[in-house]
């Protein structure tokens, strides 16, 4: 089959096509379907045949291209740098309708396979399994899985490393066999409270949708999607009790939208047909100032710029008087324009201001911070602080240090530390998350701290020049991609860095940079390397798989490798 009628056969079924590159000629295609999916990366389909050092992958929208070429250049996957151009002899025009057509096709199959399983799990799996996927598992069990999830991983890190490096290289490695690369001293668990272990995220992305009755009528929801539109499940259903991890004014404040969306002159939207108004809802607080905040993402093309100012203002003047008649307070509600398909929040659209303010507050360590409506903060306030603890413990810190905060957010980490060391330096990428650092520092009247707006892998030679100090401890906090391969190539070169604190909210993808900072030296590794020295896990997520790993790396001398 020649290129470009495979591109044809492939661009049947999808809007954006593009070409993956440097695959493995051995890799199948369910094979690197499966890597694509453990990396999040949202496509509709994949041609890939034995042989082929290239792989045709289609897309949904241009957002999900630039997602998956963004996890490419961050991070290799099953050990290959992969690379994303567009695919050649393409009508990028494709007409809109034949997609949908073959999505409807897709989701009357997948109907008819749940009607066909109706005993089994398809129909039975309720919103609760979707954000609490865990809560059938005692504590206790969960515990133990995660225990044994981060031993793999330590241990992968080992395996990966002595795959990569000549034998005796490295000779900390050497006793290791098959072990894991550094001891796990614990797993830090939750209490069993209301916002630690239960009922303790701080941030809840409900999705605007459609559930059915029973003769197949769709009703406005406000919930969780029940499975991934793209394998065909269209549903949404509404949150409750069951959801252990959503928060209980976040369960409220989506089940009183509901009420108001149900009566609303707008429909909710479709991801099928791109019509309706009501897309997503975000509700942030803060749990020790009980402060609430709420986004609203909508879609506005073809709608009357009179009706979307009526429809948004009778949506707060209910939202905020039913909390009220709850005994909850809404401090904020910003609503998000958005006409694209892909459903994620863009974090360069600042949304418009509703009612009241912007932002809402959290107190952690005695210290306050704002957080703007698109800026990041770590879900789970408790176990945050816990993160906090371990941090402090692994950093060895002295009033001689310098903290490099790498992907700082609003600047929780550095400026918990900035007291007890010299200087902190931050870098984050969004912006207005490092405006609400500026805040934050003022606020906490924190004098020793600097904050650079943009990528690490740009910033990051400017940080370092901006460290006074001899004795510089890295602290990377980076999203579940990872650090970008050039900034471990950066960090392993600056000699003054003795100890790395990483923070991995994936440890699956933290083993290749880990493996980055430990490979021997070599033209494209030109520092000594580091060694993992502890790791400390900390439950920041009870009910799910996700766990957080801590690991600390020390510098290793070069007499004693
Ligand atoms: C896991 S969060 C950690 C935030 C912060 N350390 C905290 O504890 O609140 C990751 C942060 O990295 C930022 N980020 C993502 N990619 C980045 C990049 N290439 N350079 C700098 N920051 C980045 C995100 O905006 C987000 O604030």
């Amino acid at each position: 089959m020649s290129e470009s009628s495979l591109i044809d056969s492939v661009q049947d079924t999808a809007v954006v096509e593009w070409v993956i590159r440097n695959v493995p000629t051995w890799l199948n295609k369910k094979d690197l379907a499966k890597a694509l999916e453990r990396e999040g990366i949202h496509f509709v389909c994949l041609k890939k045949l034995h042989g082929w050092d290239y792989s045709f992958i289609s897309f949904c929208s241009e957002e999900d291209a630039k997602e998956a070429k963004l996890v490419f250049a961050n991070q290799k996957i099953k050990g290959f740098q992969f690379e994303l151009e567009q695919a050649r002899n393409v009508n990028k025009k494709r007409k809109h309708t034949e997609y949908l057509q073959k999505v409807d096709e897709r989701i009357k199959q997948v109907k008819y396979s749940m009607i066909k399983e109706e005993s089994g799990n398809i129909l039975k799996r309720s919103v609760a399994d979707v954000v609490a996927p865990w809560r059938h598992y005692s504590y206790a069990e969960q515990i133990r899985r995660k225990r044994s999830a981060i031993l793999a991983v330590l241990a992968k890190v080992t395996s990966s490393l002595k795959s990569q490096t000549e034998s005796g290289s490295l000779t900390w490695l050497k006793s290791l066999k098959k072990r894991p690369c550094c001891n796990l001293e614990s797993l830090i668990d939750m209490p069993e409270e209301e916002g630690a272990r239960l009922f303790y995220r701080n941030k809840n992305e409900f999705t605007i949708g459609f559930s059915y009755k029973d003769d197949g009528t769709p009703i406005e929801t406000v919930g969780f999607a029940l499975g991934l539109f793209r394998e065909g499940e269209i549903r949404v259903d509404s949150v409750n009790d069951e959801c252990v991890t959503t928060s209980k004014r976040a369960i409220a404040i989506a089940n009183i939208l509901e009420v108001f969306i149900r009566s609303s002159q707008l429909r909710a939207y479709d991801k099928r047909t791109h019509k309706g108004f009501w897309r997503q809802v975000i509700v942030r607080e803060g749990f020790r100032t009980k402060e609430v905040l709420v986004l609203l993402q909508v879609q506005t093309e073809g709608f009357e710029r009179n009706l979307i100012d009526e429809e948004t203002r009778r949506m707060v003047d209910f939202l905020v008087s039913s909390c009220q008649s709850n005994e909850l307070e809404v401090h904020g509600v910003v609503l998000q324009e958005h006409n694209g398909v892909s459903n994620f929040i863009p974090t360069d659209k600042s949304p418009c201001t509703l009612f009241g303010q912007t932002y809402f507050h959290e107190k952690l360590m005695d210290l306050t911070f704002r957080i703007g409506s698109l800026s990041f903060f770590q879900t789970n306030t408790f176990a945050a602080e816990r993160l906090l603890d371990v941090i402090l413990e692994l950093g060895e810190l002295t009033s001689h240090s310098t903290v490099l905060d790498l992907c700082c957010g609003t600047g929780t980490i550095g400026m918990c530390l900035a007291s007890k060391v010299a200087q902190v330096i931050g870098i984050e990428l969004v912006e207005e998350a490092v405006n609400d650092a500026k805040v934050n520092m003022e606020r906490n009247n924190i004098q020793n701290m600097t904050v650079l707006a943009g990528k690490v892998e740009d910033k990051l030679k400017a940080a370092i020049h901006l460290c006074r100090s001899s004795q510089i401890v890295a602290i990377a906090d980076p999203p579940r991609a990872g650090l970008h391969p050039s900034v471990i190539k950066t960090l392993r070169n600056v000699v003054k860095i003795k100890r790395l604190i990483y923070i991995s909210c994936n440890p699956a993808n933290f083993v290749g940079n880990a493996v980055g900072l430990c490979r021997p030296k070599s033209n494209a590794f030109r520092g000594e390397p580091f060694r993992p020295i502890r790791a400390i896990g900390v439950d920041m997520f009870p009910y799910t798989e996700h766990v957080e790993l801590v690991t600390l790396f020390h510098r290793i001398e070069s007499d004693t490798k």
